[in-house]
This record gives C-alpha cells, structure tokens and sequence, in this order.
C-alpha cells in the first residue's frame, strides 16, 4: 500500500482553529470601484431617509435666535480723569492757601506756584489707551528699576473709556443695548467693580448735571414708555437695596426704597423688598435720589465719599401688549439689573481702623467671592466635565445675582481705574483679575425671565401681594406718602446744592397719589391674566424644548442610517464578487471532474495518480476556501461541507465504476459469470457507502490502495499463471492470503467460508509450485466440482461420500453402513484433520485432500488469529451486518499520520472486503 504524496486521511477536513486573520477592508478604504461608484446611489428595496420632510419642518424663530446667540461676557474699561473737580478745587484752595502763607510777597510776580511734590508726582499717569479695545499699564519708574517690572498690555474689553469719554458716551456704547434688550423682554446685569474712588458710584448714579447710567437708562426707558402708552399696557418697577456688613460679621439687606427696612434673603430671593412703580423720569430720578441718600457711605483716605455696601437697583418691566389681530394677549417680563460694587480697598492706602477696617474686609471679601464665582465659570466652560464650583454660596451678593455668575443670563462688567501712578497696583492687579472674564461665554440664556423673575418678584414683594390681596388702606396711604414726602425733602436738598429748581413738596404728594391708584387699577386689571400668561409660556417653553430634543434626536438618527446604507452597499458588492469568485471555482471544478471523467482508457496507474491530484486539490481549495472566511464570502457553493461530499461521493462512484471495470476485466478472464460479479460488487458498494455517510468522510485512500492491492495480486497470479513467480512476492502474497483468510475463519457466513477454503486451495497450489497450472488444468478445474469439507473426530475414522458431502463415520458405523469409503485407517488421519474432496463430473472420480489440524500452514486457517485487536475483535463479531468502519483508531496528529502512513501493516477493512471479493472472484 502507497501512500506517497497523499494525506493518510484524505476526505479529512483541515479546520484552522486559529486561521490567518486577514484584515477586514475598512467599506471606505477597501471598498472596489464598483463600491465606490454605486454606494452614492441608495438600494431600491430600502426608502430613503425622509430627510427632506424634516428639513421642511418649521422650527421656531425664537430657537434658533437663541442658538445663534452665543456670545461673550462684554467687559468695559473706564478711566477716570486724574484729578476730579473736587480734587480740582481741593488744590486751589490748597494752592490759595499756599498763596496766603508763603508768597504773601510775591517778590517775582512772574514765578509760578511751586506745589506739593504729592500733587506734582500725582500727574503721572499707568494707563495708557492703546485703542478702543486695548490699554497698556506701565509701572512706575521707581518699581521698574528696583522690581524690574514691565508694562503689561491688556486686550479683549469691548470698550475702553478714555478718562475724556463723557457720561452720555458711555452709557450710549455700554448701557444703550442692554436697556434697548430690556425692553425686548430680554433680561441683563450691569455690574461695576473697581478699587475705590474710582468712579464706580459715579459712573452707576453720577451726579445732577452729570447722570449716570441709572438716571439715563430710567431715562430712555420711561420716555420710551410714554409714545408707546395708546398701545401698550406695561409697567415698570424699581427696586434698590443695600448690602452691608452688621460690625464686619453679619450680611444685612436693607432696602432703599422704603426707609432702609430690614430685607431677608432666602435662597437668590429677598423678603420684604418693595418695588415702586415708575412712571416719569423725574420720578424715578427723584427715587433714585432718595435712594443714594439712604446709602451706607463713609470718607476714607481714597474717597470723601466711600460707598461701604454693595447696592443693587432692579428696573423690572412687566407688561401685557395688546394683539388685535390674534384676538388673544401677550405678555412678557424682563429685569434690568445695575449693581454698584464697593471698591475694593488697601488698608495701606486707606488707613482704615476699627468699624471701618472691617467694613473694608467685607468689602473685599465680597469683592473676591464675586470674582471667585467668575473665575469657576470660565474654568467650567473651558472644562465642562469639571463641575462648577460654588462660590456664589460665600455671599449674600452672589447668592442673589446666581443666574448670571453661572452664565444663566448676560451681563456686562464694568472696570473702573484710576490712572495715577500711585494707583498702579490697583488697576494692575484689577486687569490682571478681570481680563480673562471677556472669555466668558454666554450659551445657554434663559430668556424666559417671566417665570424666574415673577416667582422671585411675588416672594420678594409682599408688599404687592398684600395690595393684590387688600384694599388700600389709609395706613399704606399715609406710609407711602409720608415715603413720597421725606423723599421730595432730600431732592430738594440735592437740587438746592446744585442749583437745580426746587421740587414741590405737593407736586410730588399728588404725584405718589397718583401713583398708588394707577398701581392698584394695573394690578386689577393683570391678576386674572398673570396666571394664565405664566401657563402659556410654561406650556410653550415645554413645547420647545420637546421639540429640540426631538431635531436631535432625528438628526442622530440621519447620520446612523447613512452610515448602515454605506455599509448595506458595501457588503452587497461584497457579496456579488465573492459569488462571481465562486462560480469560477466551480467551472475549474467542472473543468476538471471532465478531464477526469475520460479515464476509461487511462491505466490504473494514471488513474491513482489523477485521484491522488483530485484529491489534494480539493484538498487544497477547501483550505484555501476555509481560509478565506466562509462567513464572508456567503454561500458559495465550493465553500461548502456539503458540496465537498457530494463532490466525494461522486468521485467515490467514479471509483466504485472503475473497480466493476476492473473486475468485469478480471471476471470475464477467469470465466466468472458477471451475475455473480456485480452481486459482489453491490454488496461491496452498499456496505461501503453505508460507511460512507455514516462517518461523512471515507478514507480515499483505502478505496485506492485496494485498487492498488488488487492491481498488484491480480498481476501476482498472472506471474503465477505463466510460472515466472519469485520467492519475495509469494511472500507478500502468502501473508496477504493469510490475512484474507484470517477474516474469513471470522466469518461465520458458509458461503464465504467455502469460498475461501477454495481460494486458500488454489493459492497453495500457487505456492506449492508442484504442478503447474496447465490449461488441462483448467479444463479440469471447470468440469470438477467441490465437494464440502469434513473434520476428522477420531483416529478411527473413516471418510465417506454421501450425497455429495463428505461424511467423517468411526469405524463401527462404517461397516454397518454401505459407504462409499474415500479414505480410512490405511491413511493416516488426525483429529481435527480436515478432508475434502473434488469430485470430477466426466468419470466420478474422487479426488481427496486432507489438511492436518497441525503442523502445517492450512492449520492456521482454522483458528482465529490472535494478533487482531480488541476494537477488530468486537467489530468482527457484528461482521453479519458488514459495517466497514475502521475500528483502529486513527492516529492522532502530524507525527502520528506520518506513523500510520508509513506502516502499511494496518489493514482495513476496505482492504478486507476487497481481498473477500478478489477470494472469490479467483476462487471460482
Ligand atoms: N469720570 C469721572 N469724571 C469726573 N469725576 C469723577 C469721575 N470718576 C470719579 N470721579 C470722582 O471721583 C470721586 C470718587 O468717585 P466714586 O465715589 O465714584 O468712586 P468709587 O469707585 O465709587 O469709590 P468707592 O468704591 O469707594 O465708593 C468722586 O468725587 C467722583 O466725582
């Protein structure tokens, strides 16, 4: 048996556990040209993506303004002038006084006045403005020698004010557009900081010929208020309040408005704090005044007049505008927020003690948190994954303005510096803190300040509640008169001082009268519609933010199905290479099952080599197919378990065919009827294939070694026949015909024992060599016929023909019986010999051959070889229903096939089933 160039287990299927990975082609890169060209055209069996309904949709004008929106916090720069006019006047005096003294006699009237080397050093000046958005702070010559401090340049404001830049001017560029945002309904802050006495007050409130920006904007608001009276109803409310340090421990609010009284804050609310109503700008001026009066100042070193608490001035409109059209109301809200910081103080420059040092440390505390809070929500918006912190929570002042330090709602900063070069330290320590803040961005705007504002305005207004609840008392009457009066008082005051015309005390009585009943009628009228005005916009807040959510989540959604039908196209082009690729596997399998099919006139040994190359072809496309990734190529047919079988079966039959081909060859030399041919070969076929799909994988091999083997012993006899038979090959075949007969003595099937005794025989005769096989021998082989053999019991037995069996009789039954004795005690007979005889058909001759039970080779024949393996033994006894497995378990791995392969010792039981038939075959 050769195995050369062959697997021992050629219908063996090689499965790689851990097959070459191929790097999956990413679709974009890896994709074929064919890919590329029509992934841009989507599959008709999928819809397209109903983008254009969607992008048809109607979003809301006001969403989208509020996307757009982003901005950032505006940061503006004022410096004030370096002398003010009360520093001015302070001089010449200084100077007059200096006058009178020293130059009593002036003895050169041409001289000028020397003064003071502080007020001389005083003209210097740190800032510079570079452009409208740009300043450099230099240092002062004494600290660039001896520090080696450089001049900085601070960029980023959105507006520097020149100490020449008046009032007007900058409350056009600064306040202008947050009122004129107010007034849209769109709330905002205003908060100014600054070291003290630098004109932060005076920049908020101003004086009476210079108003600041409280004054203007009350101003524009309330003049614009008065065009548009016929066509809207909308109110305006002003609120002011105060907050100081209780000796430098506690946080206290007072209110401006009504009489510095007690506030409480409660979370960003305030208790207790009235709004008055606006109506004109000289009333509200006149409030304002009133107000500022109220205020907690004190004369420290920087300023005559310090400011020694935060103040805060809320403008609230609340307004409900007419829709004629529509038939229905509209209505919104909106806070404008001014805040007046204390400035931050230096204990060396202000020589504050006791109450006011304290003071000075509230003041600075505050000043820090509100920076602090600033500080946390620019670091948050250039890292939003690290939460805010909350520093809005160290101050009664930040507590309340929460919503804009978190960037909820706009605000601006307004930075106030004084230019002296003694102030270098301030104002270079105040831009170093506040530039970064123009950083700040505003994304997220609540512009919905109705509900906010309206909640905090009702818990912060108790008063309001209780009008809305009461009627107008006599008392609150008087209250707010006795307010109105004391208030007339102090406007008459500060007009006196400037010169301004007196304001009638009964003018401004019948003024609040009218006031108060205006309010009471407004209120009236809004209390049915503030409820349901709150509804609608909370209703249609929740409508909107529904329907963002719901453009994100489409628009989310549009991107995956893009991705998936790129990737749908990919895999289906994919897909239709792999199919042409297997087609063409299978038109060379088809190529080549042809070429093989026309092996008729091929010697066998052609044939052997052409099955061992179909094999290892196949062999090789199945690996090459398997690692090529089954899953992706989908079902190609070369690529398939099943298709191999059936391909295998096929080729089985292809062989089957050629071994009837050989034996109808063999049959008809030997003069066997082919009746008896082809029952053998059926069985041989039906057992075999039984075999075959039991197990999905018949060994190829065996069915080829046995046409190889059977090649070989058919050669083997014809040597036989013509005498030319040497020592070695009666040796393999001696030991062949042992096997085949060792199978046989198993079997206990009588037909095919017969079979074998008679093939044994004529193979002895073979390798006696002590005649030779003559054609009378032939012919006389034809005309005899076998009869069945006997065993010899007894010594004394003699051997009898009795209907044409030979019948072993002792020898008393031998004389009784009239036998026709063949042979008795004259031969010498053994137990457990066994005799059979021929008999001849022409003269009825017998011809008798005894085979001694020992000592000689037929012996073997009798008895059950032991060498066989157990798993053949068990096997063997379930011969009768020829399952044809191979019982020896096959070896396992390289070396163990390599083994197998070189040990042709192992027969199977293909080789077993072919050498029955070639038995009988040649037998007969
Ligand atoms: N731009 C300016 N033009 C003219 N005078 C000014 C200007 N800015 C400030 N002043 C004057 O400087 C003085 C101090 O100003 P102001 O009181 O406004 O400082 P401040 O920053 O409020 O100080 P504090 O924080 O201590 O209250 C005031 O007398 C004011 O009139």
């Amino acid at each position: 048996m050769e195995m050369k160039g062959s697997s021992p287990y050629p219908c063996t299927v090689t499965i790689r556990r851990n097959p070459h990975r191929k790097a999956r082609p990413t679709p974009s890169s890896a994709a074929p040209a064919s890919v590329l060209r029509t992934s841009s055209s989507p599959p008709r069996n999928i819809s397209s993506f109903p983008i254009e309904d969607i992008l048809s949709m109607e979003v809301p004008e006001k969403q989208l303004i509020e996307t757009a929106s982003s901005e950032n916090l505006k940061v503006y720069m004022r410096i004030r002038t370096l002398i003010s006019q009360r520093e001015i006047l302070k001089k010449e005096k200084t100077v007059a006084g200096l006058k009178k003294t020293k130059n009593s006699w002036p003895k050169n009237p041409k001289s000028t006045i020397t003064l003071p080397k502080k007020l001389k050093k005083s003209n210097a000046v740190c800032v510079t403005v570079n452009d409208a958005h740009t300043v450099t702070v230099s240092p002062p010559q004494s600290l660039q020698d001896g520090k080696r401090i450089k001049s900085e340049v601070y960029q980023g404001f959105s507006q520097v004010f020149s100490s020449e830049a008046s009032q007007r001017e900058v409350y056009e560029k600064m306040v202008n557009p947050l009122v004129e945002d107010f007034l849209k309904g769109k709330s905002g802050m205003l908060a100014a900081l600054g070291p003290s006495g630098s004109g932060k007050t005076h920049t908020i409130f101003g004086c009476g010929r210079d108003p600041g920006m409280v004054p203007l904007s009350l101003c524009r608001i309330l003049s614009q208020e008065e065009g548009n009276k016929m066509q809207s109803r909308r109110i305006f409310y002003l609120s002011m309040f105060e907050i100081c340090s209780e000796k430098g421990k506690f946080e206290k609010i007072f209110d401006l408005i009504q009489d510095g009284a007690d506030l409480f804050n409660q979370q960003s609310s305030i208790k207790g704090m009235r709004e008055a109503v606006l109506y004109d700008p000289q009333q509200a001026e006149s409030l304002i005044a009133c107000g500022l009066l109220k205020r907690a100042t004190a004369m420290t070193n920087s300023n005559s007049q310090s400011s020694r608490s935060q103040c805060i001035i809320n403008i609230r409109c609340e307004y409900k505008k007419v829709d004629e059209k529509v038939g229905g109301d509209n209505s919104n809200s909106a806070v404008l927020t001014i805040v007046d910081l204390a400035g931050a103080e230096r204990e060396k420059k202000t020589g504050n003690q006791g109450i006011r040092l304290l003071e000075s440390n509230f003041i600075n505390n505050t000043s820090m948190v509100f920076g602090l809070c600033l500080r946390a929500l620019l670091e948050h918006q250039k890292n939003p994954r690290k939460p805010m912190q909350k520093h809005f929570q160290n101050s009664l002042l930040t507590r309340y303005l929460r919503d804009y330090l978190e960037g909820k709602k706009r605000m601006a900063l307004l930075l106030t510096v004084r230019p002296g070069e003694e102030d270098y330290l301030d104002t270079s320590f105040l831009l170093r803190q506040a530039s970064p803040y123009t950083k700040i961005k505003f994304d997220i705007i609540e512009e919905h300040g109705v509900l906010n504002h309206n909640k905090r305005s009702v818990q912060r207004t108790p008063s309001l509640v209780q009008l809305k609840r009461m009627k107008l008392s006599r008392s609150e009457d008087c209250e707010v008169n006795q307010g109105s009066y004391e208030c007339a008082q102090l406007l008459n005051k500060e007009a006196a001082a400037e010169g301004m015309k007196n304001v009638s005390l009964t003018d401004v009585r019948a003024q609040s009268e009218e006031i108060i009943t205006v309010e009471a009628n407004e209120r009236n009228i809004l209390r049915v519609d503030h409820v349901d005005m709150e509804r609608e916009e909370r209703n249609h807040q929740i409508l909107q933010n529904f329907s963002k959510a719901l453009w994100k989540v489409l628009k989310e959604y549009k991107r995956k199905l893009e991705v998936a039908e790129n990737e749908i196209c990919t895999l289906r082009n994919c897909l239709t290479s792999e199919e042409t690729r297997s087609a063409e596997l299978e038109n060379q399998v088809r190529d080549w099952q042809s070429n093989c099919c026309c092996r008729e006139g091929i010697s066998s040994e052609i044939f052997s080599r052409k099955v061992d190359g179909f094999r290892g072809k196949k062999l090789l496309d199945y690996d090459e197919n398997h690692s090529t990734d089954c899953n992706e190529v989908g079902e190609s047919e070369t690529c398939t378990p099943g298709n191999y079988i059936i391909n295998e079966k096929t080729k089985f039959s292809e062989l089957e065919n050629e071994l009837r081909y050989w034996q109808s060859n063999s049959c008809c030399r030997k003069g066997i009827s082919s009746e008896v041919s082809s029952r053998k070969v059926d069985e041989f076929r039906r057992k075999s294939y039984s075999d075959f799909e039991n197990h999905q994988s018949t060994d190829f091999n065996e069915v080829k070694s046995e046409v190889y083997f059977c090649h070989h012993l058919e050669g083997a006899l014809h040597t036989r026949n013509e005498g030319r038979v040497d020592s070695t090959t009666a040796q393999k075949l001696e030991s062949s015909i042992e096997d085949a007969t060792d199978i046989e003595d198993l079997n206990n099937t009588n037909e095919m024992k017969a079979d074998s005794i008679r093939w044994n025989d004529k193979a002895a005769a073979v390798l006696s060599g002590s005649g030779s096989c003559t054609d009378q021998d032939r012919e006389r082989e034809k005309e005899s016929s076998v009869l069945p053999e006997c065993t010899v019991t007894s010594s004394r037995s003699y051997i009898f023909v009795e209907n044409n069996h030979c019948v072993p009789v002792v020898e008393d039954q031998a004389q009784k019986k009239d036998y026709k004795r063949l042979l008795g005690p004259s031969t010498t007979l053994m137990p457990g010999d066994v005799v059979h005889a021929v008999a001849h058909h022409d003269n009825n001759v017998l011809e008798v051959v005894t085979k001694h039970g020992s000592g000689s080779k037929f012996q073997n024949a009798d008895k059950p070889k032991r060498r066989l393996l157990p798993v053949s033994s068990i096997l063997l006894k379930d011969i009768g229903s020829i399952n044809f497995k191979d019982e020896n378990e096959k070896p396992k791995g390289v070396k163990a096939e390599k083994k197998g392969a070189s040990s042709g010792e192992n027969r199977t039981q293909g080789s077993i089933s072919l050498l029955r038939l070639l038995k009988a075959n040649l037998a007969i």
